[in-house]
């Protein structure tokens, strides 16, 4: 297959936070930029106000962003950015399949595994785009702070080193800096799993349960995470890099992350039902976390932390209850 490796333009899919934040990357590193949206408003205040007032408000955009509704249009750039929710990702990708050439990369920004199948977003992608290079963006990186221009490290996944170099340099630069990586399975695991166990780390603070608590929670958290990864095939460095220790420890103990709030919401009292509101942002870890679960258990891998997050947002079990069962654990080795 013929793989473009020179990036001029760069399209992203998916006019979130996270995709115009991306743009806005791209952008500073001097290329032009398309936006896919669904939403006719956002389009239409990008290419009139040069702003995403739903989801970046206050943030001005580069004249190098403009945005379409056209999917199509976004397909024939250089490079594609997928950046829409992972549980939209096979529905996204199915409808660029017509119009997406041959031998372009498209990077996966979702971070998540796939409800039902548990899948990886590669695999998704790889499945229903089977003509596009996959790669993988992940890493501790807050769409305000991105937009904002402040300083990000990220993980830039993809098996082809020259195109990763090439898509590294699409979109990163002195504030923004993509490191490369040939690991997609490790850069992924921790991208999902990271969401799920930063819901656990904010019930913690929800209930006020003490720094010593917190700081616990995320080193078992990080545990498990490690152990996942380990058992599907990721390199350790990958686990304990930008993409996974960092990621974790962002989203684990920031305010401004979705997951984190969702849990500490959880934790005075809010119930699943009152936070998962049309039009809110997204919380994948609502979404990963009985996918995580589920791989495993098919493993044989414990992970007590996720397997009390996915009980207690599929209305399983209580919060209290679910604190109750970790604290009621059996003593074991540190592993
Ligand atoms: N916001 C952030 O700081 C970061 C987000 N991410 C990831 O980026 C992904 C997207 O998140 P955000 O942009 O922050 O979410 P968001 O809540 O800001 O926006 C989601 C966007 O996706 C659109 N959307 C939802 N379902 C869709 C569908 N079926 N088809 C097309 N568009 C659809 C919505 O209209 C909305 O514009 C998530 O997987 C998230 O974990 C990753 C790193 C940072
Ligand atoms: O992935 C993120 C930071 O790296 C964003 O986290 P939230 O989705 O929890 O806001």
């Amino acid at each position: 297959m013929a793989v473009l490796r020179t990036v001029s333009t760069v399209g992203v899919v998916g006019a979130g936070a996270w995709g115009t934040a991306l743009a806005a990357a791209a952008a500073r590193a001097g290329r032009e930029v398309l936006i896919w949206g669904r939403d006719a408003r956002t389009v239409d205040d990008i290419n009139r106000h040069h702003e995403n007032r739903l989801r970046l408000p206050g943030i001005a955009l580069d004249d190098a962003i403009a945005a379409t509704r056209s999917l199509d249009r976004v397909c024939a750039m250089d490079a594609i950015i997928l950046a829409v929710p992972a549980q939209s990702v096979r529905g996204t990708a199915a409808d660029m399949a017509e119009a997406l050439p041959e031998g372009r990369p498209v990077v996966v920004a979702a971070k998540g595994f796939e409800r039902g199948s548990g899948a990886f977003m590669s695999d998704v992608v790889a499945e229903v785009l089977p003509q596009a290079v996959v790669g993988i963006l992940s890493g501790p990186s807050f769409a305000e702070d991105v937009a904002h221009g402040l300083p990000t490290a990220v993980t830039l996944a993809c098996a082809d080193d020259d195109l990763c170099s090439a898509l590294v340099e699409a979109i990163g630069h002195n504030t923004f800096r993509p490191y490369r990586s040939g690991d997609l399975i490790g850069v992924q695991v921790g991208g999902a799993v990271k969401n799920v166990l930063a819901i656990a780390c904010g019930v913690v603070v929800g209930k006020a349960l003490g720094a010593s608590a917190q700081a616990a929670l995320v080193a078992r958290s990080f545990a498990e995470l490690t152990r996942l990864g380990r058992a599907l095939g990721a390199r350790p460095e990958t686990l304990a890099g930008l993409s996974g220790l960092g990621d974790l420890v962002l989203t684990a103990t920031s305010a401004q992350s979705r997951n984190y709030s969702f849990g500490v919401a959880l934790g005075r009292g809010e119930s699943v039902d009152e936070l998962l509101g049309p039009r809110r942002p997204v919380t994948e870890g609502v979404w990963t976390a009985a996918a995580v679960v589920g791989r495993a258990r098919a493993l044989g891998i414990e992970m007590p932390i996720c397997e009390a997050v996915a009980a207690v947002v599929a209305g399983r079990l209580p919060v209290d209850a679910a604190i109750e069962g970790l604290l009621s654990r059996p003593f074991r080795s540190e592993e």
